[in-house]
C-alpha cells in the first residue's frame, strides 16, 4: 500500500510575535483581541518564549505583515507602548496534516490505489476526531464546472455540508457542496489583502463567498464583489452580514466581464446596455451605500440573483428582493431586508451619520481589481481594453492594479501586478 505523505498537507505561516513579560500576557491579548491576535482553531496565540521563561510570545494575526507594526491602528500601537517595551520577533507556524478541515467537514482526496479502503479511512478519521469532525467527504473526479465546485461523496457522518470556518478573525459560512472553498489558501487571502489600504476601492471579479472581499472590507476598503455562482453570492452576502461589513461590500451575480463593464459604465450614459443598467442601479447614489439603496417600491436592489448576465428590469428587482427575504429567513440569517419604510429610514439615517463607507463611483476611481480564477483568469484580461473612460477617471495616472491569482498552489506564481 502506498504511504500517505503527510508533509503534502503542511502549510508554513511566517508571522510576527510580541515578546512580552509573561505577567502582561492577559492585558496584551485583551488589547489585541479585536482582530490583531492570531485566531486559529486549536492554536494558542500565547506561547512560551524559548529564550526566557520570564517572557511569553504573543503571536499576531496574519494582518500584521510589517515588523514596525505600521499596519496596526495607531491607537492600539500607542497602548501597547504604554504597557511595555515593544519587541517584535519573527514567528513561524506550521499547520500540519491533522489541522486541515473546513468546519465540521473533513475533505479527503483519496488516490485511486486507496479507493478500496475509503470507508475504513473515513471511519477512522471520523471516530478519532468526533465531535469536531462530523462529516467526512471524498472528492470525486476533477473539477470541470464553471463554479469550481468539486463533487463529493459522503463517506462517514451526517449528510450536512453547511459549515462555518474562521480565518483571521472573520467567520465564513458556506455549503461545501455548493460553493468553492479551500481552507489552505488562508495565508494567500491575507497576504493579498495586506496590499490594500483603508479607503481603497476594490473590485473582486471572482469573489466566491468572500475570503478576499470580507477582510478587505474589514480593513475599511469599499469592495465591489462578484461571482457567477448564485450560491456563492448568497453566502457572500450572509458573510458580509455575519462580519458586520455589509455597508462596505456591494455584491453582484454575473459573468465577470459583464460585471466590470457594468461597473465602469457611467451613470446616465445613453449608450449603456440593459445589463449595464442593472449594475449601475446598484451603485451608491448621493452618498447612500448601494446595499441600502431603495427603488421606488421600497425594495433593495443590491444583489443580482436574477441571471448570469445581469440583465434586469424592475419586476425582476422586486421578486429578487422577496426571494432574498425568504432565503435569509430560511438560512437563519439576520433579517435586515424587511422593507419596512420607517425602519429603513432609521437605518439610512444612521448610515448618513457616518457609519457607512464614503460614496464611490467605480468609473471614476478603482485601486485594485482582483482576479482569482486559476487557469482561465488571463482570458478575462481582454475586458480591461478601453474600460477606463478617461474623461471621468480621477484615479491615479497609472490606472489601477489588476491582481491575477493564476496558480494558487505555486507560491512563486501566485499573482502578477499589472499597472
Ligand atoms: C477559484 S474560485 C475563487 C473564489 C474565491 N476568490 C476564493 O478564494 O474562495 C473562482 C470563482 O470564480 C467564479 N467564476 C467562474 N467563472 C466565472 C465568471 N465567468 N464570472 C464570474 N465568476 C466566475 C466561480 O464561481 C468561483 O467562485
Amino acid at each position: 500500500m502506498e504511504k500517505l505523505d503527510e508533509s503534502k498537507f503542511e502549510q508554513r505561516l511566517e508571522l510576527w510575535a510580541l515578546r512580552i513579560p509573561r505577567e502582561l500576557a492577559s492585558a496584551i491579548t485583551r488589547l489585541l483581541r479585536s482582530g490583531y491576535l492570531l485566531d486559529k482553531p486549536r492554536v494558542k496565540p500565547v506561547v512560551e518564549d524559548p529564550e526566557s521563561d520570564k517572557n511569553r510570545l504573543v503571536v499576531l494575526s496574519e494582518r500584521i505583515q510589517k515588523p514596525d507594526l505600521s499596519d496596526m491602528p495607531q491607537q492600539m500601537h500607542d497602548s501597547l507602548k504604554q504597557l511595555c517595551n515593544v519587541d517584535v520577533v519573527p514567528y513561524a507556524l506550521t499547520l500540519g496534516y491533522s489541522y486541515w478541515s473546513a468546519g465540521h467537514v473533513a475533505h479527503l482526496n483519496i488516490s485511486d490505489d486507496l479507493l478500496a479502503y475509503k470507508y475504513v479511512i473515513a471511519k477512522v478519521i471520523y471516530d478519532k476526531n468526533y465531535p469536531r469532525i462530523q462529516t467526512v467527504v471524498n472528492k470525486v473526479g476533477t473539477i470541470t464546472n464553471e463554479y469550481r465546485v468539486p463533487e463529493f461523496e459522503i463517506l462517514a457522518g451526517k449528510n450536512d455540508m453547511v459549515t462555518e470556518v474562521k480565518q483571521y478573525g472573520a467567520t465564513f459560512r458556506l455549503d461545501y457542496g455548493l460553493v468553492y472553498w479551500n481552507s489552505r489558501l488562508e495565508h494567500e487571502h491575507i497576504r493579498l489583502v495586506s496590499l490594500f489600504k483603508k479607503g481603497d476601492v476594490i473590485c473582486d471579479m471572482f469573489a466566491g463567498i468572500g475570503p478576499f472581499s470580507i477582510p478587505a472590507a474589514q480593513k475599511g476598503c469599499v469592495v465591489y464583489a462578484n461571482d457567477l455562482n448564485p450560491d456563492s453570492v448568497r453566502y457572500l452576502r450572509m458573510n458580509a452580514k455575519i462580519n458586520k461589513v455589509e455597508d462596505y461590500i456591494f455584491t453582484y451575480n454575473m459573468d465577470a466581464r459583464v460585471f466590470m463593464q457594468s461597473l465602469m459604465s457611467v451613470t446616465g450614459s445613453e449608450t449603456r446596455s440593459d445589463c449595464q443598467v442593472a449594475a449601475v442601479e446598484c451603485y451608491p447614489k448621493g452618498g447612500v451605500p448601494a446595499n441600502e439603496y431603495l427603488s421606488s417600491n421600497g425594495n433593495h436592489n443590491d444583489v443580482r440573483e436574477d441571471g448570469q448576465n445581469g440583465a434586469n428590469d424592475s419586476s425582476v428587482a422586486s421578486t429578487t428582493a422577496k426571494k432574498r427575504q425568504q432565503t435569509s429567513k430560511e438560512e437563519g440569517e439576520p433579517d435586515c431586508q424587511d422593507g419596512d419604510a420607517s425602519q429603513t429610514k432609521k437605518r439610512n439615517n444612521k448610515r448618513v451619520r457616518g457609519s457607512g463607507p464614503p460614496p464611490t463611483k467605480p468609473w471614476e476611481h478603482i485601486d485594485h481589481v482582483l482576479m482569482n480564477l486559476p487557469a482561465s483568469a488571463l482570458e478575462f484580461l481582454v475586458v480591461f481594453d478601453g474600460l477606463v473612460q478617461k474623461k471621468q477617471w480621477t484615479g491615479s495616472l497609472l490606472g489601477y492594479t489588476v491582481i491575477v491569482s493564476s496558480d494558487q498552489l505555486n507560491p512563486r506564481n501566485q499573482y502578477y501586478l499589472i499597472n
